[in-house]
């Protein structure tokens, strides 16, 4: 049974929850296909830099490597993907009991990000949306989303971090606090891990830096907050 308070407690408690099986595997499977059949004919961006964050973006300056489908990306080709990330806001407003609203930003409302084997990956960032929905579509014993977790207490003298890995589960959604904790995609080794990424915002807050696009999608270094 989907248990709604579960979710609503790890969402706060722990800044993430996993929705397993929102999506049949063979549905996922077909989309995969899909996917590379894109990649396949270079009708998608390939993201590879490294040491480019600043303050501005919320990014310590790590590697990626992935390709890249922006909104448009998936309009054309995965429709179906545009329909599930608006079929699912309710679902995530009740989650994290907030007035959840898509994204008014085309490019990144709804991407893609599919790591090759041998070492796509994601450097550690936070995300500037407010919540943050990713949905995988493949099943992966590797490049875990690892995620560091500010923990504090009365009881301790000082504020530690806990660690959480979250391995790619096909059809699962997680949902996560992405402006509250710094994470990262572990680089692959021998599998391809596809995630979806679902941009929300909060009604009254859809900030996103001006940058934040071009260092994304294009590499290009953004500025330093002032
Ligand atoms: O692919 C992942 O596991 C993480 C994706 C992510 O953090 C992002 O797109 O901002
Ligand atoms: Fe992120």
């Amino acid at each position: 049974m989907f248990d709604l308070r579960k979710h609503q407690y790890n969402y706060f408690y722990d800044l993430v929850t996993v929705v397993e099986n929102l999506i049949p595997e063979y549905i996922c499977d077909r989309l995969a296909a899909r996917v590379n059949g894109v990649i396949a004919e270079d009708l998608v961006d390939h993201v590879k830099h490294k040491a480019l964050g600043t303050n501005a973006v919320s990014d310590l300056g790590g590697e990626y490597d992935h390709h890249i489908f922006k909104g448009d990306d998936i309009r054309a080709h995965l429709p179906e993907l545009n329909v599930i990330y608006h079929a699912v806001l309710p679902l995530i407003s009740v989650i994290t009991c907030a007035d959840a609203v898509v994204s008014p930003y085309p490019v990144s409302d709804i991407n893609i990000k599919a790591y090759p084997p041998g070492g796509g990956t994601l450097g550690l960032h936070y995300d500037t949306n407010g919540i943050t929905v990713l949905l995988f579509l493949t099943d992966n014993k590797e490049a875990p989303l690892r995620m560091q977790i500010e923990r504090s207490h009365p009881s301790k003298k000082d504020p530690w971090i806990e660690t959480r890995k979250i391995y790619a589960k096909k059809g699962a959604l997680v949902v996560m606090q992405g402006r509250k904790t710094l994470h990262d995609s572990e680089p692959t080794s021998t599998e391809q891990k596809l995630t979806v990424v679902y941009n929300y915002y909060e009604r009254h807050d859809t900030y996103r830096h001006e940058d934040f696009d071009k260092f994304v999608y294009y590499g290009v270094k953004p500025t330093e907050l002032a």
